[in-house]
């Protein structure tokens, strides 16, 4: 593998008087001057999520003279995406997270040219929108879109610099999978797709806000060194970060000599396990409403009606928000068997979505529970058509 497989991008830009003003600390670096600074005002870089790495990331590649940023996000800002997604503000929620982030650079930048991609990065447009590019950067959420990416990155032999966080931990690494560099690819790291569900989302699991800045800003290190030939890259090493501990390990990761070179796109969806199988039937699990469940619980509150309640999520979301009545048994507990539960009992089963519920009412379900129940949509449904002056999460 050539770890140093020299800059990416030509030094062919040239820079006006007030660029070498803003970009002097850059330009005093021996390492750097004014040749990386011409490189980087030359690159066209793009971001896929406008996220929680994608904020620090676009931020800190706009500030430092990149030429063209591409964003790509179908998303819109949420007010509990400002905790980490510093590159949006209390007034763009509702906005498009790439027209957003593209008010904040032309603030911090004006000598960037951003062009936006609204789209949901898939099979149909991944080559064209890539083909603009000189580097990619990977701040995405899900594993469907990472393959993907690794894939479309290797077909079109370009490097791209990943990163990901969940929780406090966080990882970050540079692929380039074109048979010069010999590099590895995301596939090298990790072959198969997690089962769905095996890994839980931020929005499941959570996650540490300063924790994007760590890693979107170790990304931006990469791709600076990618672009201008400057310094060893972590082509080959994967970082992984741990947050409360506040370590850096590092792992090795080379190609497998034994793989075949990807050469067209595939189903990403099908490979991460997430489309359904059509040759079984729909499961038809037993489900309430929130509105149903609205009744259930006045009835019972006025002693016509006996059954439990179950709240099967974590206890800092029960803090957050509950519903009156319900009882907090967290769903590992009573899959793992540590919590039992009477299966004679009637029982209402809710969560935050409605995804943990349906896995402990199948669970109690197969144990023999005749009269226990799924809360559709969980507590946000329940907020949105019952509660609405509740907060939710
Ligand atoms: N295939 C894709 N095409 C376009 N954008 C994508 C794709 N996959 C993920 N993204 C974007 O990547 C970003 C990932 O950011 P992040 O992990 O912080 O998630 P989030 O969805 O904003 O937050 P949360 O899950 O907490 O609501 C999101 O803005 C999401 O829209």
């Amino acid at each position: 593998m050539t770890l140093s497989p020299g800059p990416l991008v030509e030094p062919l830009a040239e820079l006006s008087k007030e660029e070498i003003e803003r970009y002097s600390r850059h330009l005093i670096l021996p390492e750097f001057g004014l040749e990386a600074q011409k490189r980087l005002k030359n690159a066209r870089v793009l971001v896929i999520g406008a996220g929680g790495l994608g904020s620090p990331a676009i931020l800190y590649l706009a500030a430092a003279g990149v030429g063209t940023l591409g964003i790509v996000d179908d998303d819109v800002v949420d007010v509990s995406n400002l905790q980490r997604q510093v590159i949006h503000g209390v007034g763009n929620v509702g906005q498009t997270k790439a027209s957003s982030a593209e008010q904040s650079i032309v603030d911090l930048n004006p000598h960037v040219a951003v062009i936006r991609h609204e789209v949901r990065l898939d099979n149909s447009n991944v080559i064209e929108i890539f083909s603009g590019y000189d580097l990619i950067l990977d701040g995405t959420d899900n594993f469907a879109t990472r393959y993907l990416v690794s894939d479309a990155a290797e077909i079109l032999g370009k490097p791209y610099v990943w990163g990901s966080i969940l929780r406090f931990d966080g990882q970050v690494s540079v692929f380039w999978a074109e048979p010069s560099v010999g590099g590895p690819s995301y596939r090298d790291l990790y072959p198969e797709a997690p089962p769905p569900g095996a890994v839980p989302s931020c929005a499941e699991g959570g996650v540490l806000g300063v924790l994007c800045a760590q890693i979107g800003s170790v990304m931006v290190n990469e791709a600076i060194k990618l672009i201008t030939g400057i310094g060893s890259t972590l082509l080959g090493r994967v970082l992984i970060f741990n947050a409360l501990d506040m370590t850096w390990r590092e792992l090795r990761v080379r190609r497998d000599p034994s793989a075949a070179p990807i050469t067209e796109l595939s189903d990403y969806e099908a490979f991460c396990g997430l489309t359904p199988n059509t040759e079984q039937e729909p499961e038809e699990l037993p489900s309430i409403t929130a509105a149903q469940l609205e009744e259930l619980l006045k009835e019972r509150a006025a002693g016509r009606r006996d059954f439990d309640l179950i709240d099967v999520r974590e206890p800092g979301e029960y803090d957050i928000v509950r519903i009156e009545g319900a009882t907090l048994m967290p769903q590992n507990r009573i899959l793992s068997g540590e919590t039992e539960l009477d299966t004679a009992r009637e029982m209402y089963v809710h969560c935050k979505a409605g995804s943990r519920s349906a896995n402990v009412v199948r669970h109690l379900r197969e144990q023999g529970a005749g009269r226990v129940y799924n809360v559709e949509g969980g507590i946000l449904q329940w907020v949105h058509d019952v509660e609405p002056e509740k907060p939710v999460y």
